[in-house]
């Protein structure tokens, strides 16, 4: 393995993530299908976790689009020998962006009831993306098809440590939360290092294959959506608002 893929930093942002802003790219939309994402065993294993959690609006298959299955399977061939992606999570319907914002939110209100309204706001905003009111112009990141959930397992199939888990809401899941750390001069524990290494392997294969990161998730990352635009700096974003179209099916429906 390249050993600039564990050695490289992951930049430290010092501008929050801003909702408005990332929705300002245009949407010039490819018309790339969808595709099931369980034809690579070998490197990609799905995990959908919203359907296992059984979430309103979910699949119990990943679809995603074509060419985020295409930039996975490469960014899957820098992985060490034998270890594998897992994915919880691509396409997302609105229905299930708006189950996981009113499951946050409520989870929220009764573990800080204190906080004000504009404050848990912000922080379910942090964990979840808001359910869309305009899917022409501000489709949500997931219901494009190009923002992926993903983390690693190892040749014996256990999962790297990142840290915290998936869908964790602390500061403890910024994705730079560990190289924030080192720069402040504080001494990172063994298990630290080992998450920061695992972090900056998960950012340095996929954004070397084109996918940027959503900064308050390490597992969140964007291709062709509205996020990826923005963070890219690309002209327009490829992605809009998507359903799967579950083609193997028509003959038997027309
Ligand atoms: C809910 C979480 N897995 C996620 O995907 N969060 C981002 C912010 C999103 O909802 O787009
Ligand atoms: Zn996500």
């Amino acid at each position: 393995m390249d050993r600039t893929i564990i050695e490289s930093p992951i930049p430290i942002s010092s501008v929050a993530w801003d909702r408005g802003l990332s929705h300002e790219p245009q949407i010039q939309e490819s018309n790339e299908p969808l595709v099931a994402s369980n034809f690579y065993p070998e490197r990609i294993i799905n995990s959908p976790e919203y359907f296992n959690q059984g979430i309103d609006g979910t699949l119990m298959s990943i679809y995603v689009r074509q060419s985020v299955y295409d930039k996975l399977i490469n960014a899957a061939t820098l992985l060490p020998e034998g270890y594998k992606f897992v994915l919880f999570d691509v396409w997302r319907s609105n229905e299930a962006q708006q189950s996981l914002f009113d499951i946050l939110k409520n989870k929220l209100s009764k573990q800080y009831p204190d906080l004000s309204q504009p404050a848990l706001l912000k922080r379910v905003l942090t964990t979840v993306a808001p359910p869309s009111d305009d899917i022409i112009n501000k489709p949500s990141p997931h219901n494009t098809g190009g923002a992926v959930d993903l983390a690693i397992i190892d040749q014996t199939g256990h999962p790297l440590k990142f840290g915290t888990p998936f869908d964790d809401h602390t500061e403890v899941a910024r994705t730079s939360y560990f190289e924030e750390k080192l720069s402040q001069g504080n001494q990172l524990t063994s298990d630290e290092e080992m998450i920061l290494q695992n972090r900056r392997l998960l950012y340095n294969i996929m954004t070397e294959v084109g996918f940027t990161n959503y900064t308050d998730e390490w597992w969140h990352y964007d291709y062709g959506n509205q996020n990826w635009a923005w963070k890219s700096g690309a002209p327009y974003a490829i992605y809009g608002s998507i359903r799967p179209t579950f083609t193997w099916q028509d003959p038997l429906i027309s």
